[in-house]
């Protein structure tokens, strides 16, 4: 980031004039039919070097790139000195500079390789041992519930990034989980949400965990001391919390305030962005649903990324190119969104996940030095897993009018091999299948074959698909904590490349301070109708509708 607007480098200029002159020219068909090593050239083994073994198969060859455009991408990344600032980032330098933070979520996972000077890096070992202990004494029943009864159910309360990234993780490790401990996840201000887990949960036996990172966020508190309330109302005495609530945040003091002892907090720093913060003490259910040695595992899985991030040329390093690859899409071709698409149903929270990782990192219009981008930013990220996708908005992905990136991922062996695996071979069947028809499509040449002569010409229109749809295919041979841990590295670092080349800022998020403050202003004006002031008449007209029809 050298405080240039991306348009502004030679090689965005150069990316231009070739997306003018070439992209009519660059058809997946032919590239393949042209290149016999199109495969061997465009796709990468990673290996890792350090940790647990994790191998996952990157295929970038179904991308509508050829290697001027990619050597092109890759002099993007260098004129805006991705390097540099990736060194920054590990060296613990303040890249967020809004808020004056670093961006250390890769401290977290560090098992003492890289030095890192940051105030609170040398408490990681300390709280990760607290998790340890913690969730070691939950699990074996040694942590008993305020009536001797041991822990059987674990409340998750909070939201957006203490919420997302253990849901999405808990639900991917699945096999390796505690099935006698029920977990639940409660986010939504909407009192539905926690009323509905509330009902399956007995206060003898309940542990809930306040996760917030700042633990002033509206939701999470709210559903908090419904919870407290909740459990007072049996249990009485307000002694009994501490067996039952524990809090993960940085905020010591409103911890302390809600009436949670400072030995039941699991603190972290502030340089742990929210949607960053699973491999912090946020964490802590998912090593309480998988054991601590599977959560550890997930971290040095992300550490071996890590370092390939780190350490690897740029032609060679997973997250440049994938960032790369999706710059070229989002910037010359216009494409609006990427869609996340995991072939395993452990992965069904994935998408979801990396909307708040990637939406809520790169959704900005104003550079770091405050200008505002005259080029598309962070792309929309949705998906779905498996084959349901295909059976609802796939039609689109192959016949829209839209470009639509999609990444594939799967793993080669499934952890449930029902009747010799023959589910998982279906599964992967759709899973090489889908981006096979995206890429080469079917002519009408091929259509007007199959129907015969007395098909209409309409019908065979509508038969064709035009193919040269692009897509990134992922594989690895099982979902493991530590090809968890890596995947989800892979696509944090993605997410940085393209802050770093677009100038924003990855690691604040303004623009989700606005809504909340009106809220703040309409909550106190909904009592009667003529306190509801300063607004527009729709604003005006909407809760004069609520105040006129609620109930209670
Ligand atoms: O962990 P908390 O401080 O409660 O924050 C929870 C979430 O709320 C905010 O609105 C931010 O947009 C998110 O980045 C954050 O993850």
């Amino acid at each position: 980031m050298s405080g240039k607007l991306a348009s502004e480098y030679p090689s965005w200029k150069k990316l231009q004039e070739l997306y003018d002159s070439e992209h009519s020219k660059i058809v997946l068909k032919d590239l393949f039919a042209q290149d016999p090593d199109r495969f061997a050239k465009f796709s990468k083994e990673y290996n890792s070097s350090s940790g647990p073994d994790v191998t996952l198969l990157v295929d970038l060859s179904k991308n509508l790139v050829t290697e001027p455009v990619l050597d092109s991408l890759l002099s993007l990344v260098r004129e805006a000195q991705v390097e540099e600032y990736r060194d920054k980032m590990f060296a613990g330098e303040h890249i967020n500079t809004s808020e004056d933070r670093s961006v250390l979520h890769v401290a977290l996972r560090n098992f003492d390789d890289f030095k890192i000077a940051e105030q609170g890096v040398d408490e990681v070992a300390s709280v990760l041992n607290h998790m340890k202990e913690f969730s070691e004494a939950v699990r074996s029943g040694e942590w008993k519930g305020y009536t001797g009864k041991t822990i059987n159910t674990i409340v998750n309360i909070g939201i957006g990034g203490s919420d997302l990234g253990p849901v999405m993780v808990t639900e991917a490790l699945k096999p390796y989980s505690k099935r006698d401990l029920t977990t639940h996840f409660v986010s939504n201000i909407d009192g539905t949400h926690i009323a509905e887990t509330l009902r399956e949960c007995d206060p003898e036996r309940t542990l809930f965990i306040i996760a917030s990172k700042t633990f002033t966020t509206q939701e999470t508190i709210t559903n908090a001391e419904t919870a407290r309330a909740w459990f007072l109302n049996v249990a009485k005495d307000k002694a009994h919390v501490a067996k039952h609530f524990v809090a993960l945040s940085t905020n010591t003091k409103a911890v302390t305030a809600f009436g949670i002892d400072e030995s039941n907090m699991f603190q972290f720093w502030d340089w742990v962005g929210g949607r960053y913060s699973l491999w912090s003490a946020i964490g802590l259910s998912i090593a309480l649903v998988i054991g601590y040695d599977n959560f550890e595992q997930l971290l040095k899985g992300a550490h071996g990324m890590d370092k390939h991030f780190k350490e690897t040329p740029l032609e060679n390093n997973l997250p440049v190119l994938m960032a790369a690859v999706g710059i070229w899409y989002n910037d010359f071709y216009g494409s609006q969104t990427l869609a996340l698409l995991p072939y395993d149903q452990y992965l069904h929270k994935f998408a979801d996940y990396f909307q708040q990782g990637d939406m809520e990192s790169n959704g900005k219009f104003i550079t770091k030095n405050g200008q505002r981008v005259n080029y598309q930013t962070g792309p929309i990220i949705w998906g779905a897993s498996g084959t349901n996708g295909q059976h609802s908005f796939y039609q689109l992905v192959h016949q829209g009018t839209k470009l639509i990136p999609a990444d594939f991922i799967a793993p080669t062996t499934t952890h449930n091999p029902i009747e010799h695996s023959k589910h998982h071979r279906i599964l992967l069947s759709n899973f090489f299948a889908q981006p096979e028809a995206l890429a080469f499509g079917k002519t009408e040449e091929q259509v007007r074959k199959e129907l015969g002569p007395n098909a209409s010409e309409a019908l065979i229109k509508s038969k064709v698909f035009e193919g040269n749809r692009p897509s990134t295919s992922i594989m690895f041979p099982l979902l493991t904590p530590a090809t968890l841990g890596a995947l989800i590295a892979l696509y944090e670092h993605k997410i940085f490349v393209q802050g770093v080349i677009w100038g924003i800022n990855s690691f604040d998020q303004m623009g989700v301070e606005l809504g909340k403050v009106l809220a703040k202003n309409i909550l106190a004006q909904l009592e009667k109708p003529e306190d509801v002031k300063g607004h527009d008449s729709s604003t005006t007209g909407l809760i004069h509708y609520y105040q006129k029809y609620r109930k209670e």
